[in-house]
């Protein structure tokens, strides 16, 4: 038996999208194999989401399930995508996404998909980092690092140039870190000298870097501001998958900003070779 999916990508993170109703006896084991870029589809991550039409706007709840197995409470590019789909089978340009860590409202303009990020937190038990306070520019395993969770934990390190960190090397030990119960997300940013940034993230439950992160987006920008290294709203975030923008309002929540492309359809088998 197959399950239909949809394949989008937002600024180059790109998931798999599985309508919920669809069964799938292990969503873990069909991630680790329909996300291998070599064997499977290849992707970073598999949505599943269920659409509740009836409410205006509607409402789609997501989960994240990501090429280790693991499920993950928050994905801003995910979720951008997600409401794109949504958005698609509605004909509306708003929806509210009810994720882990928030139901977040998502609006469509000119083409481009907004989402409502949240209250990004500092608190060290709610990053989480074991630390008595807020980590701010703390060398640990080897990057000086600031916690923040922008729905998941992001370590965010500065440097002069994001092209001649190697990412795969510094990031594992910082990702598995024995500071963070629940490991982290290692996000590295250098400043365009024009209150933006270049962006490269290495993301926890995939394992590698990836083309983009939302989540470290609006972690450098909401950095950024708290250390005084910019004072832009929308702050232009860059990662090697495509632009981002992060505004910020009244009450400190971010928005984030960017485009979503659908790039085509197929089908996966759920059970596993040796099952069927
Ligand atoms: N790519 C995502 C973040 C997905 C979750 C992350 N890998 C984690 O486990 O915390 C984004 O766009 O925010």
């Amino acid at each position: 038996m197959t399950v239909p999916f949809q394949k989008y990508h937002g600024t180059g993170n790109d998931f798999l999208i599985i309508h919920a109703d669809e069964y799938v006896s292990d969503r873990g084991a069909l991630a680790v194999r329909e996300c291998d870029r070599e064997n499977g589809v290849g992707a970073d991550g598999i949505l599943y989401l269920a659409l509740e039409e009836k409410f205006r706007p509607p409402r789609v709840v997501m989960t994240l399930v990501q090429p280790d197995g693991s499920t993950a409470p928050m994905c801003g590019n995910g979720a951008r995508c997600a409401a794109e789909w949504a958005m698609d089978r509605t004909d509306t340009d708003s929806v509210m996404i009810d994720t882990q860590s928030g139901t977040l409202r998502a609006d469509r303009t000119d083409g481009v998909v907004t989402i409502e990020m949240g209250t990004p937190t500092f608190d060290p038990d709610d990053v989480p980092v074991r630390a008595d306070d807020p980590v701010f520019e703390e060398e640990i395993d080897g990057l000086e690092v600031t916690m923040v969770n922008t729905g998941v934990p992001h370590a965010v390190a500065f440097v002069d140039d994001v092209d001649d960190v190697d990412l795969e090397a510094v990031a594992p030990p910082v990702r598995h870190g024995d500071a963070f119960p629940k490991g982290t997300n290692v996000t590295i940013a250098s400043p365009d000298g024009d209150g933006g940034f270049d962006q490269r993230t290495y993301e926890r439950g995939v394992e590698a870097e990836t083309d983009s992160c939302g989540t470290g987006a609006v972690a450098i920008a909401v950095v950024a501001r708290r250390l005084g290294r910019t004072d832009a709203d929308p702050v232009e975030v860059r990662p090697p998958g495509g632009d981002l923008q992060v505004s910020f309002n009244d009450r400190g929540n971010a928005t984030l900003t960017g485009p979503v492309e659908h790039e085509f359809d197929g089908e996966v088998t759920p059970e596993s070779p040796a099952e069927l």
